[in-house]
């Protein structure tokens, strides 16, 4: 499809100012991009949802410029642990204070903070535009013209022009509406009590997640800040907890005396679901987030699927409508993340059957318990090692099945801490947002016509003053170099001895582009480049 070009009013509309839409703002300043956002309230939501994140999407928040502000709120967590119905420990999964992106590898939050950090950090940010108490009420595209937003305020009604709309408008959005979307069921639908407390009271607790596999009465119970703490079960009828029944669910982890300090902060009944839209993109209109995914809780993926979306369209999206790439790059969100979310929502959906028995928890208790972490056939294994696998192969991902480095092609490269003029950075602030080539051989003249083509600074590894992280990642992968894509997603390989890139006929035509990057885009720290060939 080409776009007419027909004047707009802004580069791109954001329907919904939640963590997805504001981070995917973020990041498309970051390249220069104009956004306007809309959002129904006036402020942030102030109850907490979600809790938690992984860190390879801490690499996300990063790019979008928040990190050391969610540093400041996140607290490590040391895993995830599968209990009996006595609280016997089955299996536990743990997760480094320091994974291979730089990271805890799991970290708990609270969202309102987190959604505050990034509204400050967009308030800072001049090409970004919130606009609350705005109602979206209709997104059309006619063929390849503007995408029309009509929305509502106080005022009456608007209509906004945009080059692109981007739907983080969540589980109701009236964008996945507007696309003709509907909803692919992956047949998870249950109802569950989430509370969260506040509380000085001793609690017996892990510094991590804990799931309660007893089909009788499934919990989860998780420490969310120094004195906050939240509780999920899956009660037998729908009555909200009173107080009683509230002491009677949390004996086990806290002794509840009447008038002890413990403030119910949030008791609300939710229907956890697995769902997947048929469809993410229609022309020049996205979904992002929730409203293209909905999953159950109980991997702690939820936000971390909508914040990998916007980090995998927005560089994409950037580079058509600034440097004019072809549409068909667009094409690559949707074949990409789509099938990640819905691995992920499996691994979520086998996680709640182990803890709830499937879809017959009569069974599952005859079949007794002690299996429960075992019994979803390779949940054990993909919990452990990867919770976010590498992208399927496509355009972008091209995998050369046999040649060395096939395995690092479509999953992200680490992100140790590197040095450059005597300073201490890590990996990707030193990147910027282009494309890159880690190199642990001399670049061959192909390597630099591919890296010229693409803008990407060569970077040999031994010149950067990491802990010879990347030299060994290349050499375990059988690498000689890594091309990576300004989301650091390893897009191509030179197989070790090989002398060139091997998927180069596969993407080149899609990341042509015709006109040069803007200059605000956040290129290569220059002190790097003095240490390396180019
Ligand atoms: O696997 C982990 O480290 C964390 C899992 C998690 C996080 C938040 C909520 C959950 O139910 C599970």
């Amino acid at each position: 499809m080409t776009v007419e070009h027909t004047s707009t009013d802004v580069p791109v509309v954001i329907v919904g100012a939640g963590p997805v839409g504001v981070t995917a703002a973020l990041l498309l300043a970051r390249r220069g991009v104009r956004t306007v956002v809309l959002e129904r309230h006036h402020d942030v939501y102030p109850l907490p949802r979600a809790v938690a994140t992984d860190d390879e999407v801490r690499r996300v928040l990063q790019a979008a410029g928040v990190q050391e502000e969610f540093a400041a709120i996140a607290r490590p967590a040391r895993g995830l642990r599968l209990l009996d119905a006595r609280h016997r420990v089955m299996a536990e999964f743990p997760r480094a204070a320091q994974g291979a992106h730089g990271f805890p590898q799991t970290s708990m939050f609270d969202q309102p903070e987190l959604e505050r950090v990034l509204r400050d950090a967009l308030a800072r940010t001049p090409q970004c535009e919130l606009r609350g108490g705005v109602e979206v009420v209709g997104v059309e595209q006619d063929g390849a013209g503007p995408v029309r937003v009509t929305c509502r305020d106080d005022g009456g009604e608007h209509l906004l022009r945009a080059d692109a709309v981007l739907g983080c408008d969540g589980a109701n959005s009236l964008t996945r509406d507007a696309i003709g979307a509907t909803w692919e069921d992956l047949r998870f639908e249950e109802r569950w009590t989430v509370i969260d407390v506040r509380t000085t009271l001793p609690v017996r607790c892990w510094e991590g997640v804990e799931q309660i596999c007893d089909p009788r009465r499934p919990a989860t119970f998780m420490r969310i800040g120094e004195d906050r703490y939240r509780w999920e079960f899956r009660l037998p009828d729908d009555a909200e907890p009173g107080l009683e029944r509230l002491r009677e669910l949390v004996a086990p982890w806290v002794d509840l005396t009447y008038g002890a300090d413990f403030e119910v902060l949030r008791k609300a009944q939710y229907t956890f679901r697995a769902r997947i839209a048929d469809r993410w993109q229609r022309g020049r209109v996205f979904l992002l987030g929730d409203a293209a995914h909905l999953t159950p809780p109980f991997i702690g993926q939820g936000l971390c699927a909508g914040l990998r979306d916007a980090y995998n369209l927005t560089w994409k999206l950037a580079r058509v409508l600034q440097q004019g790439a072809e549409e068909r790059l667009l094409e690559t969100y949707e074949s990409e993340r789509r099938p990640h979310a819905r691995h992920v929502i499996r691994l979520a959906v086998a996680m709640g059957w182990a803890m709830t028995g499937g879809q017959d928890g009569a069974a599952a208790v005859r079949r007794g318990l002690l299996g429960a972490a075992v019994r979803v056939p390779g949940l054990s294994t993909a919990v452990a090692r990867d919770l976010s696998p590498g992208l399927t192969a496509g355009p972008l991902v091209r995998r050369r099945i046999g040649r060395g480095g096939s395995g690092l092609v479509g999953g992200f490269c680490p992100q140790p801490w590197v040095s450059a003029d005597g300073r201490r950075a890590r990996l990707d602030d030193l990147l910027g947002d282009s494309f890159a080539v880690l190199t642990a051989v001399p670049p061959s003249p192909s390597l630099r016509a591919v890296a010229d083509g693409l803008g990407a600074p060569i970077l040999p590894v031994a010149d950067l003053g990491d802990d010879g992280r990347l030299a060994d990642w290349l050499r375990e992968g059988r690498a000689d170099a890594a091309l990576l894509r300004p989301d650091r997603i390893v897009m191509d390989v030179v197989p070790a001895g090989g002398g060139e890139f091997t998927g180069t006929a596969g993407w080149a035509s899609l990341l042509h582009t015709t006109r040069s990057p803007l200059p605000s885009q956040r290129t290569v720290d220059k002190s790097l480049l003095r240490s390396t060939t180019r």
